[in-house]
């Protein structure tokens, strides 16, 4: 069984934004000529299938810039690129795990009915239910969209921490800051879309 990290002075938290992301793709990218076809994240004890690589390039997560580092016992935390079968493929010694701190930014989206704010005692007890993110939207969208049949991907501009200082003007304000990085995002999820033309089952 795994060890989780002993104390939380080694967790990590991770808000880590589209651009970074895309600059550790970038640097990996300068630094190998392969580009996987097929990436494979090694599990405890499954390390050894990284050794199965041929014309292996290896970096060690701590050398790669803007890369979470490993910290449960026996996971290598060293990534490889090498072939396999003819395919270019990518292995990660170590994988990282919600009780490191890590979190896919995935989380649980409560609607209020607004127009006002919670109250911050109102927001405490959403936090203490397990709620992420809080809105006045969005819930009754994803309910009549999916009655209909249509597949949802429910995405939220996180805005403020808390709703003490927040009000609508201010709202609005990190919404255009962030206008770009939204477009970007939206614009590669459309991208990479695969569109069902199926009406009767789960069009998108
Ligand atoms: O209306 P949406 O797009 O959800 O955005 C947010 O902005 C408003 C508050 O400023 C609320 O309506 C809240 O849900
Ligand atoms: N309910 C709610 N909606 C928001 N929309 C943007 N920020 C907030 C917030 O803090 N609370």
């Amino acid at each position: 069984m795994e060890s989780a990290p002993d104390s939380l002075e080694t967790v990590q938290t991770s808000s880590v934004s589209h651009d970074d992301y895309q600059k550790t793709a970038d640097w990996l990218m300068s630094q190998t000529k392969h580009r996987p076809q097929v990436a494979i994240i090694c599990g405890s004890g499954l390390g050894m299938l990284a050794d199965t690589l041929k014309c292996q390039d290896s970096f060690a997560y701590s050398d790669i810039p803007g890369f979470p580092q490993s910290t449960v016992q026996g996971h290598a935390g060293r990534l490889v690129f090498g072939e396999l079968k003819g395919k270019s493929c990518v292995c990660m010694q170590g994988r990282f795990h919600m009780y490191e701190g890590h979190s896919l930014l995935k989380g649980v989206y409560a609607m209020v009915g607004g127009p006002n704010f919670e109250t911050i005692a109102e927001a405490r007890l959403l936090h203490r239910l397990g709620v992420d993110a809080v809105g006045m939207s969005t819930a009754p969208e994803v309910v009549v969209a999916t009655h209909c049949g249509l597949r949802v991907f429910g995405l939220s501009l996180i805005t403020n921490k808390d709703s003490d200082s927040v009000n609508h003007e201010g709202v609005l304000e990190v919404g255009r800051l962030r206008s770009h990085t939204v477009q970007q995002l939206v614009t590669e999820l459309i991208g990479r879309m695969e569109i069902n033309n199926n009406n009767t089952n789960n069009a998108a």
